[in-house]
């Protein structure tokens, strides 16, 4: 049995705090000494990413006491109890087991009467099946006609990451003859989204995937209904045209209303169930089964990088670490992610999700306050729209705000074109390897309006290609950081009682239950 400890009550991270100030990027990412950092602080992901972070404000130094944290805090440790079935999720009296989807990390873990690897199988298998007969034109419409849209009724988790995905491998799967159909999104509540969705889709040749793992979101039920009027209007048959993804104790698991239903369970946060049969239905009916495979694995690999001890050869652990030490001992309150890939454009919505409500508390496991900053806040654009946007601020703003870039060396459809001597990959390329100079040396200049103070940290993970696999791998690594920096602020980072709130005086509100500002609000709106 590992000890949840609060951070501020660590030797490690007592003496860690005595490094404050300690390495000057201006000057060590100058010159050779910049040349050694970029070759050296560099250490390898799965699937042929790298994790660099010459640019963050660490040295040898720092980074041994990083590692005395690690080791204090039991990270490793944890993270085996994690994925042998101890009840990590103490706010839920859960156990977490995300990672399961994509391979057996440790000892088997049986729950509910079952074990529970063999039903994440069986779930993929099952939806394999179905998506395989959905493109061989064994299930179609009623009029015997193949699908060739599938739309997607979810929010939060249910969508976020899903879509991230698919948009990550939209042009790849074009580009490699693995494209089944179109995927659409329905999320928000806001009429304006089904409607505009459904005015673009040829609803007699569309498949909706209903996903919600409690089966009760306001904003997913109503959608579905939307759907479902939309549906009728058109003379279908709803319950020949949808399929759900929920959890077998929800109250969608035991409906008539769907063709098929699909299960994660409660041991998989909405935010963390991209690789559960939540990710799983959608990118198996737009890329076929065999692409949402290979994107599994690229996750299990990054996932066993994660059981490793020393901090050099587990990139998530280190980048968790330096991120506290940003967070907790440097003092930032917020960190960007910026990937130089437009296939990556929702991956930093989903990572505000996936890190936000994760890390965003201020008690720990026990529910007692904590004395310091717990998760930063996130936001991100893909590069180079977000240098033309906010980097302003992030250049000679008066906050630092560390920023975590991603990158590949090649893109994914391959046509380019060479203008004044570089082809538009090698721009995009070139324009991040500036930004990470840039912002680590900055540039005097006698003017202050144009002087750039520099010493602003970065790291970058850089690839290949984003394929699959790369994206399996890249989302597991920030699962895993999110997971490893709630370890150490010793915070349950997979329960979201900070969203309960606003949904309950909502329901007031439209019960016209109110009183107060909430009175005076409903009439202002109109409701
Ligand atoms: O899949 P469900 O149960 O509909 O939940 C959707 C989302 O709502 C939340 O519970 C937040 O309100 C998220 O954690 C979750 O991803």
């Amino acid at each position: 049995m590992t000890n949840w400890k609060n951070l501020d009550t660590l030797d490690s991270y007592k003496a860690l705090k005595a490094c404050k100030g300690s390495v000057d990027l201006t000057t060590v990412m100058a010159g050779e000494s910049g040349a050694d950092r970029a070759k050296n602080y560099s250490v390898p992901m799965a699937e042929k990413l790298t994790y660099n972070f010459a640019a963050k404000e660490v040295d040898d130094t720092v980074l041994e006491k990083l590692a005395a944290l690690a080791k204090e805090a039991e990270l490793v440790d944890k993270f085996q109890e994690l994925y042998n079935g101890a009840v990590i999720n103490t706010g839920e009296n859960r156990l977490v087991l995300h990672q399961m989807t994509r391979g057996q990390l440790g000892e088997p873990v049986k729950a509910d009467g079952v074990d529970k690897r063999t039903f994440y199988v069986e779930q993929q298998n099952r939806i394999a099946e179905f998506a395989n007969k959905v493109h061989n034109g064994e299930i179609t419409n009623a009029a015997g006609e193949k699908f060739t849209t599938v739309v997607q009724i979810g929010i939060g988790g249910s969508d976020l990451g899903p879509r991230a995905m698919y948009l990550a491998l939209e042009n790849w799967a074009k580009k490699n003859g693995t494209f089944k159909m179109d995927a659409k999104f329905i999320s928000n509540v806001d009429p304006d989204d089904a409607a505009a969705v459904l005015a673009s889709t040829d609803v007699a040749h569309a498949i909706f995937v209903l996903v919600s793992k409690s089966g009760t979101t306001l904003e997913t039920l109503t959608n579905e209904s939307f759907v479902k009027d939309a549906l009728a209007k058109a003379g279908l048959d709803a319950s020949k045209h949808m399929i759900a993804v929920t959890s077998e104790t929800s109250p969608l698991a035991k409906s008539d209303d769907y063709l098929a239903a699909f299960f994660m369970d409660d041991y998989i946060g909405g935010r963390y169930s991209s690789t559960s049969a939540v990710g799983g239905a959608v990118l198996s009916l737009a890329f076929g089964p065999d692409v949402f495979a290979r994107f599994l694995n690229g996750a299990a690999a990054e996932d066993e990088t994660a059981k490793n001890t020393d901090i050099r050869k587990n990139p998530a652990m280190l980048d968790a670490l330096i991120g506290v030490y940003e967070r907790n001992v440097l003092g930032y309150p917020a960190t960007t992610v910026l990937p130089y890939s437009q296939a990556l454009s929702r991956f930093p919505a989903h990572l505000q999700q996936l890190d936000m409500e994760s890390n965003g508390k201020s008690v720990n496991r026990f529910g007692e306050p904590v004395d310091y900053p717990t998760g930063p806040v996130i936001f991100g654009e893909p590069g180079t729209n977000g240098q033309h946007s906010f980097y302003q601020l992030l250049h000679q703003g008066t906050d630092i705000v560390p920023l975590q870039f991603i990158a590949f060396k090649n893109s994914q459809i391959g046509t380019d074109v060479e203008i004044q001597g570089s082809t538009s990959q090698k721009k995009l390329c070139a324009n991040v390897a500036a930004q990470i100079v840039a912002f680590a040396c900055g540039k005097k200049d006698e003017n202050s309006n144009k002087n750039f103070k520099g010493g602003r940290p970065s790291s970058i993970i850089i690839g290949e290609q984003l394929d699959p696999e790369t994206l399996g791998a890249l989302l597991a690594h920030f699962e895993n950081k999110v997971m490893f920096q709630g370890f150490l602020w010793n915070i349950n980072s997979f329960d979201q009682e900070g969203v309960q709130l606003g949904k309950v005086l909502a329901k007031k509100v439209l019960a016209h239950e109110t009183d107060g500002a909430l009175k005076v609000f409903s009439d202002l709106l109109n409701i």
